[in-house]
């Protein structure tokens, strides 16, 4: 790559020569990474876009990275190889490298031409070599803002080509609600000119619950039905999706995905289907699992509250959901919280939200809580069991009278809502110790759902094992095609502490470290294989083995690193690295091949 390729830069590389060389009343020159000239003072300037000659010390400072000062040009052993070391003009001169992130780009060199000019360099080299060190890491800075100014717009209009190329509607707006892109198919769904809708509000053209939502409180939607108003009071019907942007826990960007809902469009019907039949993601065929199954069908349809009990990683949230895209509340948000995750003097606004100016702090148009945002749809309180007590009595006010007040209001809202509970911990237990409320507990344990751990369902291992390899194979693209019974064997041997969880990880991490076509016990972590085969001393080994050799490859490859960019990556720069490392140039050239240099 050449770096110094733009018109601008060899503009400002020539400014930044005049302005030394006013200043300093020395010649100054700068060359690029394959030592061609790109702007130079006095007699540099005749030579400009054109290569150094032939063994110049130039040459020495790109390949090295190394400042050169010269005291006697022509005289020193330096200039052996330069072609033009008889005729030299130069009285004497200091070269420093010019380098970005520790790669050399180039150089900037500073020449006595009378004997006048090389005393003062002579006298000064220190400071000289300093200010020549600035100049080079201001020459450097430049070219990295022009990089990335470069790179950035090519991913923009890489972008744009995206969006507007996108088979969906694209609309994505600022946290005011103000457009900032609206790709053509948005156009033709809501038949509204991006011209009339770019840089305006959107609620001034088009007006949808859910945006307005995901804009308050920087909610995700997925794949929900909805209705679009359009300002000339038609509706069309939608399959949205909605993303919000957060940068340090605040909205920047919404982007919504959308497409019209047509009853015999493929796509449609296929989103409409993967919600309906989320439970379809339920892997397993153990009888503890048909059960639980079954269970979910009957609750789905009904209000009643459920209570999901079971270990970290048994699946709580993803049977919720279940519980939700089975019920006629399906079209409607499914809201989680999680109450062990924010702060207790946070989790009551969050639930209940606030009015504007309820507190100092708080957000001048006020929040909707999650349950205002779950209602119509299902509310899941996941660690219900580390709900501090004083929330726990405002959530039994919920359950008994379906209303909530907002913090800082005294107008109380209704809410229709079906409120799912989880929790890993012994309810019974906090009763006692007095941390958890006795009569919210069967407010909340109307349905009890228990979920059994992994290792008292071992049958739904390898089935689990097989769709997860299928879903992360798929993501890394290695087609792999199984398993080895040998790894079933071990995968039914293990604990399984962190359950699916744990087993999708498990089965990540050896996907990841597969070389063949079926997933080995090899492959499998370490305490896995431990505790899931009795006679392990061989694979134990044979990993160390594996291990100690990434391990050493991984040194290699940081030393050759650095010794390339300190010598260079020329023929005899390679020469210089295999002496300093006491090996020959073909072992040289074996490691850098295999380490993909
Ligand atoms: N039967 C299953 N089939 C497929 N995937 C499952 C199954 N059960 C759980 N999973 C997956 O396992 C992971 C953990 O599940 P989930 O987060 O629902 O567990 P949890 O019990 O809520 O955990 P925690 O108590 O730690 O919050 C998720 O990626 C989930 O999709």
């Amino acid at each position: 790559m050449r770096y110094f390729s733009t018109k601008e830069l060899h503009e400002f590389a020539q400014q930044t020569v005049d302005a030394m060389c006013a200043v300093l009343d020395l010649q100054v020159t700068i060359v690029d990474e394959k030592a061609r000239r790109v702007a130079g003072t006095g007699c540099f300037s005749n030579n400009i876009d054109e290569n150094l000659p032939t063994g110049y010390v130039f040459q020495r400072v790109i390949n090295t990275g190394g400042i050169f000062f010269i005291e006697n040009p022509g005289q020193t052993t330096y200039c052996e190889e330069c072609l033009e070391r008889d005729i030299c003009k130069e009285k004497a001169t200091l070269l420093v490298p010019v380098k970005l992130d520790r790669q050399v780009i180039g150089g900037i060199g500073l020449a006595a031409m009378t004997d006048e000019e090389r005393v003062k360099l002579v006298s000064n080299i220190e400071s000289y070599t300093k200010f020549m060190e600035k100049m080079a890491e201001l020459l450097s800075a430049k070219v990295k803002s022009d990089l990335e100014s470069n790179e950035n717009l090519i991913l923009a209009k890489n972008l744009n080509t995206i969006i507007e190329s996108y088979p969906y509607g694209i609309i994505s707006m600022d946290s005011l609600g103000v457009v900032t892109h609206f790709n053509r198919n948005a156009e033709l769904i809501l038949n509204i000119a991006a011209k009339n809708i770019i840089n305006k509000q959107y609620a001034d053209k088009i007006s949808c619950e859910f945006l307005e939502k995901a804009l308050s409180n920087a909610e995700s939607y997925q794949s929900i039905k909805t209705k679009f108003s359009i300002n000339n009071n038609t509706e069309v019907e939608l399959i949205l999706s909605i993303q919000p942007i957060l940068q340090n826990n605040k909205i920047e960007k919404i982007v919504c995905f959308f497409q019209e809902y047509k009853e015999n469009n493929k796509i449609n019907k296929m989103i409409q289907d993967s919600v309906k039949y989320a439970s379809n993601n339920i892997q397993g065929q153990s009888l503890e699992l048909r059960k639980v199954l079954d269970l979910i069908r009957k609750i789905a349809s009904s209000n009643t509250t459920v209570l999901i009990t079971g270990e970290s990683g048994t699946g709580k949230e993803l049977f919720a959901k279940a519980i939700h895209y089975e019920s006629n509340r399906s079209n409607e948000p499914f809201i989680a919280i999680n109450c062990s995750a924010i702060p207790d003097n946070l989790l009551e606004s969050e639930l209940f939200g606030y009015s504007k100016g309820a507190f100092t702090s708080a957000n001048s148009t006020g929040k909707m809580g999650k349950f205002e945002l779950a209602n119509k749809g299902t509310i899941f309180l996941d660690e219900i069991g580390d709900m501090p007590i004083n929330l726990q009595a405002k959530l039994l006010r919920v359950l008994q009278e379906k209303k909530i007040e907002k913090l800082g209001d005294t107008k109380s809202i209704d809410v229709d809502i079906r409120i799912l509970a989880a929790t890993n911990k012994d309810l019974k237990e906090l009763i006692e110790q007095k941390l958890f409320r006795e009569d919210l507990y069967y407010r909340i344990n109307v349905i009890p759902l228990h979920l059994p751990p992994l290792r008292c369902r071992k049958g739904d291992v390898p089935i689990l094992a097989k769709y997860f390899l299928e879903k992360h194979d798929l993501l890394l693209l290695k087609n792999i095609k199984g398993f080895l019974p040998e790894t079933i064997t071990i995968l039914n041997n293990y604990d399984w502490p962190g359950n699916i969880r744990e087993l999708e990880n498990v089965i990540e991490y050896a996907i990841n470290m597969e070389n063949s076509e079926f997933i080995q016990p090899d492959s499998l972590p370490l305490d896995v294989i431990n505790c899931g085969k009795k006679d392990n001393g061989k694979i134990e080994i044979n990993k160390m083995g594996e291990n100690l050799q990434n391990t050493i490859d991984e040194v290699e490859k940081i030393k050759l690193k650095e010794l390339l960019s300190i010598y260079g990556n020329t023929t005899e720069s390679k020469k210089i690295i295999a002496k300093k490392l006491n090996i020959s140039l073909s072992t040289l050239y074996r490691k850098l091949k295999k380490l993909e240099y």
